[in-house]
């Protein structure tokens, strides 16, 4: 609650996207508990959706954390070059999916291998990617640092 709170605080605006209502009405809990909910603007939304709107208000951010959809990350990715600024970054997590992306697809669990999958494209298209410079980190199941270059 803490770490939310300063976090929090050290931006001077911030916004979360949750489809499922459930875990945006969890979060809000959290984030009034924190007294931080005039801080952040949360939505109960599809994230594709949300962006595209913030893309239409022409929005700008330093900074986009993706942890969702994992076969939406190259959508989302497109989106955020839009919205996060030159020298920003946006960072994606599960990244090496538990480090299924460097297995063959039978040794990997039937519920694992859509993410695996779309992991993979989306691996290889951003290490091609000339818009940003790319950081994956190996903690947790893998974290890639975007930094947007033009
Ligand atoms: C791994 S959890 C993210 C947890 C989050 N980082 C946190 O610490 O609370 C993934 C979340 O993304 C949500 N989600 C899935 N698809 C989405 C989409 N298209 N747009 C927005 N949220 C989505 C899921 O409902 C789920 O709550």
């Amino acid at each position: 609650m803490s770490c939310l709170r300063n976090f929090v605080k050290l931006q001077s605006k911030n916004m979360a996207i949750y489809i499922d209502k459930e875990a945006y009405e969890v979060g809000l809990e959290f984030i009034k508990k924190a007294g931080v909910d005039h801080k952040i603007n949360f939505i109960h939304s599809d994230g594709i959706k949300a962006l595209d709107q913030l893309v239409k208000d022409k929005k700008e951010f330093d900074f986009a954390f993706a942890d969702a959809d994992k076969s939406n990350y190259v959508n989302f990715h497109e989106r955020l070059l839009k919205l996060v600024k030159v020298g920003g970054i946006i960072a994606f997590d599960n990244t090496l999916w538990f480090g299924f992306v460097a297995e063959d697809e039978e040794g990997v669990p039937e519920h694992m291998r859509e993410y695996r999958k779309a992991l993979i494209e989306f691996n290889k298209k951003l290490a091609l990617d000339t818009r940003v410079e790319v950081s994956q980190i190996s903690i947790g199941d893998g974290v890639t640092l975007c930094r947007r270059l033009v």
